[in-house]
């Protein structure tokens, strides 16, 4: 497995693949592995010859009052779980070669519609420090294939719409939310919770399976359920942000439940943000 920190050198990696006639898989992460993240690299795996993981922590996508500084960064651990799955290149870019001319002056990709709603809301420009950094990665490595979890609902699905709006030549491919055995969603800001509260936010992941019970048994009051929902959550201890019952495909309000949906949640634990959601 090599480490590559510089595009000229990642770009000649890319050259000799590309002349042996090999696919490359790309899993974009910010480090701090655990399971869910091993779940991509796996799927990455199934998917092409080549498997390159990226590791960077975007500042372009986190507030300036959210935790950048504290973010987990734990590279040893990362590159030795990434070993062991047989990926090729663990890509560690340097900030010259991502923001050449500083954040400030750095060329922005912007996704309109879904990228204010929801997370965005409360996150304003996260996703377009996503969908800058991601367009950028894809960029530098040119892969056949790129891969994301769920958990991320609305961030893959402004990825998806980057991808069809750029015309980039790749697929995106979604893989399943990694659970701990009590249902929360794994997690690097997990690592910020205590033990007793892991258990408390359980009740987030509880509350989707309801809901989406209740309207598999067609209850169809959408706003009535988002509501109930909401409270229960609260009444756990936990800051609700939003319990959502979207269309799946664009992340608008469903306005009734014969459509794909989703059912999507954040809710704040003490400092802690949490997100989740549930197709159904
Ligand atoms: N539990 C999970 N199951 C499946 N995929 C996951 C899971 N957690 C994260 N991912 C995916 O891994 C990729 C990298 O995510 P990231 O490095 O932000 O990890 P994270 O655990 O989501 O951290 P954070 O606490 O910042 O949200 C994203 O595509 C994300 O959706
Ligand atoms: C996709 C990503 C690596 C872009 O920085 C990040 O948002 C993440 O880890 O989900
Ligand atoms: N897991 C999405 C990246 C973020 O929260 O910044």
């Amino acid at each position: 497995m090599q480490q590559i920190s510089n595009l000229d050198e990642l770009r000649k990696v890319r050259q000799e693949w590309r002349q042996q006639g090999l696919s490359v898989a790309l899993v974009p992460t910010m480090g701090n592995l655990h399971s869910g993240h091993l779940k991509l690299v796996k799927k990455a795996r199934e998917l092409a010859d080549r498997v390159i993981v990226s590791i960077y922590v975007n500042p372009m996508q986190f507030a300036a009052n959210e935790d950048l500084d504290n973010y987990p960064r734990t590279l040893v651990e990362d590159m030795r779980a990434l070993q062991e799955l047989g990926v090729e290149v663990v890509l560690t870019p340097n900030n010259q070669d991502i923001y050449p001319r500083g954040l400030k002056q750095q060329t922005l990709v912007e996704v309109p519609g879904i990228s204010d709603i929801l997370c965005g809301a409360s996150r304003k420009g996260h996703f377009r420090g996503v969908a800058t950094i991601v367009c950028k990665l894809f960029n530098m490595v040119q892969p056949e294939h790129a891969v994301f979890g769920e958990k991320d609902f609305q961030q893959l699905q402004v990825i998806r719409l980057m991808v069809q709006d750029l015309s980039i030549p790749l697929i995106v491919h979604g893989v399943a939310t990694e659970r701990e055995a009590n249902g929360l969603a794994k997690s690097s800001r997990n690592g910020y919770l205590t033990e007793q509260q892991k258990q408390t936010a359980a009740v987030i992941y509880q509350q989707l399976q309801r809901t989406a019970q209740q309207i598999r048994q067609g209850k169809n009051n959408l706003h009535q359920l988002e509501a109930d929902a909401s409270k229960v959550i609260q009444s756990a201890g936990l800051n609700v942000e939003y319990f959502s019952i979207r269309r799946r495909e664009d992340l608008q309000p469903a306005e009734n439940i014969q459509t794909e949906l989703v059912i999507l949640a954040a809710a704040k634990l003490g400092n802690t943000r949490l997100i989740d959601n549930l197709l159904c």
